[in-house]
Formats: structure tokens, sequence, C-alpha cells
């Protein structure tokens, strides 16, 4: 099965300019949807996970797969002020401007061996942001896992000392 038959480009979305990657079509389609969890789990291998980070919102829809298929915690990073309990934020920039990123603090314990989850690895500025965030807590990053990478951004010069690994790459 081909992965990228199921993902749809959508010219200048959501600004002129950008081609958008669209999983909608690889979600609508239950085979297709199970062969991304497989290959994602692939990307992981044998090593021990103790939570699967997934980022707001597009990194919850195979997040919570995975997190299940491995049998370990699921924890949802988001966009400010959604989560109800404590928080830890983190911000980072962007293209123009900034932005910020939550986790509830007390979602990660000193040592817990985490891979972050999300659809694209475009910039590398979300992703970042994501591992400074499980690190202030002490977790630590295994592996920052997408479904696909954007190579051309470029985003592997800013995260050297991660381990990235896509399932697709454009
Ligand atoms: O590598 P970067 O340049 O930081 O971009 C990647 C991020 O952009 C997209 O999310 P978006 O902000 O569009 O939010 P959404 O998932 O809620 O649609 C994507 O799902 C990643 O989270
Ligand atoms: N081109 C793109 N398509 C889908 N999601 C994105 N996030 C950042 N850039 C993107």
């Amino acid at each position: 099965m081909q992965l990228t038959e199921y993902i749809r480009d959508i010219q200048d979305f959501p600004k002129p300019g950008i081609l958008f990657k669209d999983i909608t079509p690889l979600l609508s389609n239950p085979e297709a949807t199970a062969h991304a969890v497989e290959k994602l789990l692939e990307k992981i291998g044998d090593q021990q996970v103790d939570a699967i980070v997934g980022i707001e919102s597009r990194g919850f829809f195979f997040g919570t797969l995975l997190a299940q298929k491995l049998n370990c915690a699921f924890i949802p990073v988001r966009k400010p002020n959604k989560l109800p309990a404590q928080t830890t934020s983190q911000t980072y920039a962007l293209e123009y401007g900034e932005d910020t990123l939550e986790i509830h603090t007390d979602a990660i314990k000193k040592g817990d061996k985490v891979v972050i989850h999300d659809d694209v690895l475009a910039t590398g500025g979300t992703a970042n942001a994501v591992c400074k965030l499980v690190e202030k807590l002490g977790g630590e990053v295994m592996q920052c896992n997408f479904l696909m990478e954007l190579s051309f951004l470029e985003a592997r010069k800013k995260m050297e000392n991660y381990n990235i690994q896509s399932v697709i790459t454009y």
C-alpha cells in the first residue's frame, strides 16, 4: 500500500504559497490508517516507551493509536489555556512572531522515556518546543516520530540532538 496516495495536496492553504498536506483521506480509510500506524510503530521498534506525547491537533489522531498499541500513556500537548490542571509552557519562534504550547506539569515523571509524535515535521519549531517541554519535566526524548517530513524546510538542522524518524519524506 502506498500511503502517499491517501495524502492530498491542497494548494495555497492556509496561506498563499503553502502546499498543504491533507491527511483526511488517510483518516477516512481504516486500512490505510492501520497501515500508517504499523509504519509509525516500525520506526519506534522495540525500545521501551513510557509515553507518546502528541501535539495538538493533528498529532492526536495517530498519537492515541500508537499509545494504545504500545500499551503506554498518551499525553497531549495543547495550545494555550486548553489544559485544565497546572501546566508548563514553552514559547517558540514562528516565521513571523511566536507561539506557545503547554503540557500538564504532572504528566511526565523524571526519567520517563518519551516518543513525541506529530503528523508533519515542517520547520521543526513545534517539535523542538515540545522536546524542550518534555525535558523541562525531566523526561527523556527517545524519538521524534512523524508521518511526514517536509525535508526542504531543513528542520533536522535545528534538531541535531534528537532522533527524528519519518514514514514519508517530501
Ligand atoms: O514544523 P513546524 O513548522 O513547526 O510545523 C508543524 C506543525 O504545523 C502543523 O500544525 P498546525 O499549527 O497547523 O496545527 P493543527 O495540527 O492544529 O492543524 C502540524 O500538525 C505540526 O504540528
Ligand atoms: N505544508 C504543510 N502541510 C500540512 N501541515 C503542515 N504544517 C506545517 N506545514 C504544513
